[in-house]
């Protein structure tokens, strides 16, 4: 390169030539300013008992949250039915790009994410039953799934205890951020329960073997400062910073290209989950959904309709 190239026009003749910056990526430039709430109305969350819904239109998320404090946020099927409810209004809402799960937590009681399944509604016969199922089942394992194949990004919000299945849900989710105060680990080998299915196999991909079994097989609890050095948690901020926090991390989400992050989710699932069936099916459909909007796609269903033979070449940009 020329002398007269290398001089630095932005900061003068003689000035320390430039650097990378990770603040070139303006992350610490968005508003920490909390997000405004509205409650939201519809026929199913007007319903809601154990949990709370509620959607910012201007910061294109939903909240949806543990309602159930005075048990630690513990979960019975009601509980997980709401939220699944919960998860497919946020879904099929195209003013929605960001999902939160959290829980409302009051003054009165020990703060928690969720302790976990509600062990007074434990039935004998393989699952839980509060009265709302069919029959006992582990209904929480099918909202694992569906967490999983959401095309929208989950981010969890954690303060105070992720116990069990509550932590579990919280690994489910595909970031999570947390309190200072927050606490997190696996109880089942104590409880006489355990989750051989993503509680297992999602935190060894997160922490890796030994640490898993180090949860799992001790059933030792770490802080939000070891969560956050072992890989479980994305970041731990003093718990009066949190809301602002999650502000930020939700506004930096949208400004970016959901399609590309619902691409780029379904990929790290079809990594994690085996390809196959379930990881390329996914992937598989959101390209299905691209191409639709081409007129190459378009094309095949016009000539159909039209009774004539189809002219892929004339729309193929390959
Ligand atoms: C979290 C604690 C250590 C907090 O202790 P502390 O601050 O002293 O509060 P407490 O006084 O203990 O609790 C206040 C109040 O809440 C009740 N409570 C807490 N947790 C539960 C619970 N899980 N179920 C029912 N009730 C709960 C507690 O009894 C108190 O009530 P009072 O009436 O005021 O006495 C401590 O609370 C604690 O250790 N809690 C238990 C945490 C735990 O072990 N959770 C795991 C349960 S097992 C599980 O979650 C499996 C779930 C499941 O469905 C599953 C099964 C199979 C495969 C997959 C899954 C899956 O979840 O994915």
């Amino acid at each position: 390169m020329s002398a007269g190239r290398s001089s630095n026009r932005k900061t003068g003749e003689g000035a320390p030539p430039p650097q990378p910056s990770k603040h070139r990526d303006g992350f610490e430039l968005i508003s920490r300013i909390p997000i405004e709430w509205t409650k939201y109305q519809s026929k199913e969350s007007q319903s809601f008992v154990d949990i709370t819904y509620d959607i910012s239109i201007q910061d294109r998320c939903s909240r949806i949250a543990f309602n159930r404090p005075n048990v630690l946020h513990a979960f019975r099927p009601q509980t997980i039915r709401e939220i699944q409810q919960a998860l497919q209004l946020s879904i099929d809402n195209t003013d929605v790009s960001v999902i939160i799960l959290t829980s409302n937590n009051i003054p009165k009681y020990t703060p928690a994410f969720c302790a976990g399944g509600d062990q007074t509604v434990r039935n004998n016969n393989g699952g839980y039953q509060d009265g709302t199922e069919v029959y006992p089942k582990l209904r929480v394992l099918e909202l694992q799934v569906e967490m999983r194949r959401c095309p929208k990004p989950i981010m969890c919000v954690v303060d105070g205890y992720a116990i069990g299945g509550g932590h579990i849900l919280h690994m489910m989710c595909d970031l999570t951020i947390a309190s200072n105060r927050s606490i997190f680990g696996q109880t089942g080998p104590r409880m006489g329960s355990f989750d051989a299915g993503y509680g297992s196999t999602r935190m060894t991909r997160l922490i890796g073997q030994k640490r898993s079994r180090e949860l799992w097989f001790l059933c030792r609890y770490m802080d939000s400062k070891e969560a956050y050095d072992t890989g479980l948690i994305n970041a731990s901020y003093p718990l009066p910073d949190l809301d602002g926090r999650t502000a930020q991390w939700v506004r930096r989400i949208n400004m970016n290209s959901s399609t590309a992050i619902t691409c780029v989710k379904m990929a790290l699932n079809a990594d994690e989950d085996g390809g196959g069936a379930f990881g390329i099916q996914q992937l598989g459909g959101q390209l299905t959904k691209m191409f639709y909007q081409t007129k190459e796609s378009q094309e095949g269903r016009d000539a159909f309709l039209q009774k004539r033979p189809p002219n892929f070449i004339l729309h193929s940009k390959l």
